[in-house]
């Protein structure tokens, strides 16, 4: 059930992770009042009205909206807005889908989506406007960056670290204490048994980098 109103919250994006975000943040007991998107047709998404580009944002905060939570899928896209919702004064809350357990301990940092069934163990560190989506988990002591994005069932055991906008896709699994590089790809079903450098895309049991991105 959801719990009582948060008050109002815009989405930036109206794609398919904004969908589930929406969807998320419902539940967490926000009142999506609209989403802005690149493509300003109206339309719905899961729902909530889609009320034009990201040039709306600066009325909505002059308006009195408070809140904004970025649902951008693209790492550095999503980091480059969140960036921008803060220099507008907006609050960029996190939420914790249904199902979701997160330790007490854990240090999350803003605008971070944590989907469904996720799970996330003592002592980890979350960066801003990271997604651990359904059903990841990020084991004790990790230790993400800003604008990271772990994949839907991805496994990450203990204190393994992630640099900055890095995607761990699909279904990975990361064995303790091993280090993947910033703005690096891990294709998804991938198995993590050494250290990944950053800016490369690596897939494969084990993993091994394919090409420099
Ligand atoms: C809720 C959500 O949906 S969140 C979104 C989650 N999204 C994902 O998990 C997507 C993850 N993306 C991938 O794994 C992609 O395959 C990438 C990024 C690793 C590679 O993408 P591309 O560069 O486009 O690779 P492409 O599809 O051209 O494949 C190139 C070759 O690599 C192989 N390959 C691609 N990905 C993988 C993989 N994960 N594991 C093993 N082999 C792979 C392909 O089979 C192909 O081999 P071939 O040349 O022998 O035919």
């Amino acid at each position: 059930m959801p719990n009582d109103p948060l008050g109002e919250i815009v989405v930036i994006g109206a794609g398919g992770h904004a969908k589930v975000v929406i969807e998320c943040l419902r539940h967490a007991g926000w009142n999506v009042i609209g989403c802005t998107d690149a493509d300003p047709t109206p339309r719905s998404c899961a729902g909530v009205p889609v009320i034009g580009t990201d040039d709306a944002l600066g009325r909505l905060r002059s308006e009195g909206v408070a809140n904004a939570f970025c649902a951008l899928g693209a790492n550095r896209l999503r980091e480059r807005v969140g960036g921008k919702l803060q220099d507008l004064g907006f609050a960029l809350p996190s939420y914790q889908g249904p199902g979701a357990i997160v330790s007490s301990t854990v240090r999350i940092g803003a605008g971070v989506a944590i989907m469904p069934g996720a799970v996330i163990n003592i002592d980890t560190v979350i960066g801003d406007f990271a997604i651990i989506n359904t059903n990841a988990n990020v084991d004790h002591d990790g230790v993400l960056g800003r604008a990271v994005h772990v994949g839907p069932g991805a496994a990450l055991a203990g204190e393994v670290v992630v640099g900055d906008r890095s995607f761990i896709a699909t279904g990975c699994a990361v064995i303790p204490q091993r280090r993947i590089g910033a703005d690096t790809i891990v294709g998804a079903g991938s198995v993590v048994v050494r250290d990944l450098p950053s800016g490369v895309i690596a897939f494969g049991n084990p993993a091994r980098v394919q090409r420099e991105l």
